[in-house]
């Protein structure tokens, strides 16, 4: 029992490392990369704490070398999920009773372990199954996890501080907030080592239990995760590790009376298939599962004809073509004045041919390779289709080699066409789609901008004159949750710029913020009266 109103560390954002040749953190990671490709490890599941080996295995590869193994990964099956529910049901009975100062030390920890000896196999272990360079490990797997970890901390304070206004006399409000009853279910997407460990720390740290389902494409660095849980002090059967058949582990886990929520981040086909199958099972549930899924984008950068040339076009470089294009935040359509693209063309071109590709290994890479044959193989569609169609054409790029590792040229397509098949589509590759419009229909193309795609994740806005940059703004007002001016539309950071879009892009609940956490709590109002009435009858109804 502790009796104290605690103040926890005040978060900042972890600075990032720059790697540069003959800095500390260069040599490190190099070697402590090298260590880690040299063996092949062995993955088990962990459920209540303890490894567990199905022997049904399946190989962890690297994306930019897909012949090398660096781990095989015990599958879970259905009777692996039921015993990761009954060891986080065990789990629930201490850890959505911890004081939350306890439950906050814990995540606390984690993040100084990260910024110390946990930072370089994390980013290494990110290069290695996600293909990242050592930048773009860097800002992912350290700098993003450690602010999500601070951040939430102090957010969760925020929420739990915040109580009733007013309380008359002779009575006192109260708000309490208590882990939902059940268990979270996080599925997580390949792409980012922070959102993956994020989606399990998030719950976890407002007092519930989870059971983890990684990508098949993430299992090696999330394995990592879990060890760093484990050395912060997280308590067993918190959050259980149980990587698998989608399908299969998804039926188990989605159908249990105890779901209490699915906290995912993915494709928004697999969303909505998980909504659907809760709808399904409504009737199931001890109560209504709390859905948080943040999905799929077709981010767009929107030219005006004031804008600054130069820094347009680094930002169409930068924001589609960093990591492959993997980011849901990617640009991948532009809209761009025909008066001013021949420069901006002629920009992003020179800077496209200098991107240099290949193993992540060698730090002189901007980018490596896309994650899997899938991936690859509709990133090749994308091309033949733009160098068959009559409205459209291949500017830069376009040539792929898929012998060594999943390698897609930084491709840029030229259309005539605003709804062209990858206007519209989702590709998840290094894939801008430019469409060169008459600045004279500056209105229309506002709205075709707008209503082109489902999605609403994130964009940018470029020019210069205020009250242009104001009308357009308010023009593209749904069309993203994470809006730019005069940037490009990724790279958003934990307590600057809250994550999340809407319409066919999420629930948009921002991650790292307190509006994600006040999902993962059921809140309890309580009022004290401290001179309860005697008697049953209203004023009026006694004599005068
Ligand atoms: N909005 C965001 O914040 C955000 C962030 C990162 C990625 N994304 C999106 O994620 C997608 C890329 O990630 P991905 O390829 O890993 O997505 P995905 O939907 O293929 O997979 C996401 C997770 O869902 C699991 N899954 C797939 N089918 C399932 C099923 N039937 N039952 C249970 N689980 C199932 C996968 O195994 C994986 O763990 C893109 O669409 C991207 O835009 C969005
Ligand atoms: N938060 C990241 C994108 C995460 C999705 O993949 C960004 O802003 O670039």
């Amino acid at each position: 029992m502790t009796n104290a109103f605690f103040k926890v560390p005040t978060p900042v954002n972890e600075p990032i490392l720059d790697y540069a040749p003959g800095s500390p953190e260069r040599d490190e990671l190099q070697k402590t990369y090298a260590e880690m490709t040299a063996e092949t490890i062995e993955i088990p599941l962990i459920i209540g704490g303890k490894e567990i080996k199905t022997g049904n295995l399946a190989d962890c590869v690297m994306p930019h070398d897909h012949q090398k193994v660096i781990a095989r990964y015990h599958q879970a099956d259905a009777s692996h999920v039921a015993q990761a529910i009954e060891a986080a049901a065990e789990a629930w009975k201490t850890w959505s009773e911890m004081p939350w100062q306890e439950r906050a030390a814990v995540f606390i920890k984690a993040a100084e372990l990260l910024a110390g000896p946990y930072r370089q196999i994390l980013n290494a272990s990110t290069m290695m199954s996600q293909g990242k360079t050592c930048f773009q490990a860097e800002i992912d797997a350290a700098c993003e996890l450690i602010d999500f970890l601070r951040f939430n901390v102090e957010y969760m304070t925020d929420i739990y501080k915040e109580q009733p206004m007013v309380s008359p006399a002779p009575t006192w409000n109260r708000s309490e907030h208590r882990a939902l009853e059940g268990f979270v279910f996080a599925i997580t997407p390949f792409n980012f080592t922070a959102i993956c460990a994020n989606l399990c720390a998030s719950p976890a740290m407002m007092g519930n239990v989870v059971l983890w389902k990684p990508s098949d494409t993430a299992v090696y660095s999330g394995y990592h995760i879990m060890k760093l849980w484990h050395e912060a002090g997280l308590p067993a059967g918190v959050i259980n590790f149980i990587p698998g058949p989608p399908q299969e582990i998804g039926a188990a886990a989605l159908k249990h009376p105890d779901l209490a929520g699915i906290h995912f981040t993915g494709s928004t086909k697999t969303f909505q298939y998980l909504w659907k199958s809760v709808a399904e099972n409504i009737e199931n549930y001890k109560s209504y599962p709390r859905l948080v899924g943040e999905t799929g984008g077709k981010d767009f950068v929107f030219a005006h004809e004031s804008a600054d040339v130069p820094s347009l076009a680094a930002a169409l470089v930068r924001g589609a073509f960093e990591y492959s294009g993997q980011k849901c935040s990617a640009a991948s359509r532009a809209y761009i004045p025909t008066n001013i693209w021949p420069e901006v063309k002629k920009r992003v071109g020179e800077m496209t041919a200098q991107i240099t590709m290949g193993d992540v290994g060698d730090f002189s890479n901007f980018i490596g390779a896309v994650i899997d044959q899938r991936s690859f193989d509709k990133c090749a569609a994308f091309i033949a289709h733009a160098r068959e169609a009559a409205d459209a054409e291949i500017a830069f790029g376009g040539e792929t080699a898929g012998d060594k590792g999943f390698f897609v040229q930084p491709t840029v397509i030229e259309t005539t066409n605003p709804h062209y098949k990858s206007m519209c589509e989702e590709i998840f590759g290094p894939i801008l789609t430019v469409y060169p419009y008459d600045p004279a229909k500056l209105d229309e193309t506002l709205d075709l901008c707008d209503q082109t795609s489902p999605y609403a994740l994130t964009g940018a806005i470029f020019g210069r004159d205020r009250g242009d940059l104001v009308m357009m703004a308010d023009r593209l007002k749904h069309a993203a949750g994470n809006f730019y001016i005069n940037d490009k539309p990724t790279g958003a950071v934990v307590g600057q710029q809250p994550f999340g879009g809407g319409r066919a892009s999420g629930t948009n609940d921002k991650a790292g913020s307190k509006l994600n956490l006040l999902k993962w709590t059921s809140a309890r109002s309580i009022k004290e009266n401290f001179v309860p009435p005697t008697g049953f009858a209203y004023p009026h109804m006694l004599d005068s």
